[in-house]
């Protein structure tokens, strides 16, 4: 068999994009490079490929893109875009820096970049042959950055729903809600998380974190990510739950281990940033359709 593998769509050439499918712990992404291709991806495009029983499957696509004039301005190697799996725009995403940090230091060489993204530049290093850490922060509770539908108490959210109660709103670039429990396994997430993600309070959506605190040391998580979706891991949602902890005064540690289903990530609180660890991996990659659209900014 001619194993081309532009010869198994009946799309032309120039309507085939090539990506990188990448993991941290199971939260997945399908990684563009723009900096080659500044062709920019319909919505349909993006909910297509994000959805893998017709696209390729991921939790966000990314788009690798030149740094802007203030990313060049602050040191930046390049610039990350973020697209939620309904084809939204969002500003921050933990794991998915550390994957696309690693495919640059793949390219460069190097141990040590910044990536300019909608959170600010991000400060990425290599710790291992498929271990990147990344510094995120600082993190914030000003309810107009969220924004909420009006203002509250951010330590002491005014929603609930089953075990979740007394939340913390937390932005680390993007939006956060975190949610003590005494036990992650007494909580249906789809159940108990959809509804504080729906809030009216949140009029676009929130990432919703619960946490049961183990030890000192030592955090369960499990996050339901905006669009509403339970991810595999989430490392915004990981920096988030740590910081809740001390916040909350549950924790003094500022060494975290946040065990996720898709396993751990560590962090360690520097006042108000976190450096959030953990491992890459590289699933595929190949060529996928999506429509050419016209540059785009
Ligand atoms: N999984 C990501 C977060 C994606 C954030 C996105 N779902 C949002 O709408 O803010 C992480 O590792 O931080």
């Amino acid at each position: 068999m001619h194993f081309d593998v532009a010869h198994f769509f009946e799309a032309p050439p120039a309507a085939l994009r090539p990506f990188v499918k990448m993991h941290g712990l199971g939260n997945h992404f399908v990684i563009f490079d723009r900096r080659t291709d500044r062709r920019a991806f319909r919505n349909a495009d993006i909910v297509r490929i994000c959805d893998a029983r017709i696209g390729v499957g991921g939790d966000q696509l990314l788009t690798i893109e030149p740094p802007s004039p203030e990313g060049i301005a602050g040191g930046a190697y390049a610039r990350m875009r973020i697209f939620n799996i309904d084809g939204r725009e969002v500003s921050a995403c933990g794991n998915a820096t550390r994957c696309v940090a690693h495919l640059l230091f793949r390219e460069n060489g190097g141990s040590a970049l910044v990536l300019e993204t909608g959170a600010g530049m991000l400060n990425c290093r290599r710790t291992g042959s498929l271990e990147v850490s990344v510094e995120l922060g600082p993190i914030g509770w000003n309810w107009r950055d969220f924004p909420l539908a009006r203002e509250v108490d951010m330590r002491n959210l005014p929603v609930r729903s089953g075990p979740l109660q007394n939340g913390t709103a937390l932005w680390i670039g993007n939006p956060h809600a975190v949610f003590f429990v005494d036990s992650l396994a007494e909580v249906d997430l789809a159940r108990h998380a959809a509804p504080i993600h729906d809030d009216p309070l949140f009029p676009e959506g929130v990432n919703v974190g619960v946490a049961e605190l183990v030890d000192a040391g030592t955090i369960r998580l499990a996050v339901w990510e905006r669009p509403g979706i339970a991810t595999r891991a989430c490392g915004t949602g990981a920096c988030v739950a740590a910081f809740a902890a001390r916040q909350k005064g549950l924790s003094a540690s500022d060494r975290f281990n946040v065990h996720l289903p898709g396993g751990r990530l560590t962090v360690e609180l520097q006042g108000t940033m976190a450096v959030m660890s953990g491992p890459v991996a590289t699933c595929c990659a190949g060529v996928v359709e999506a429509e050419p659209v016209a540059d785009f900014e």
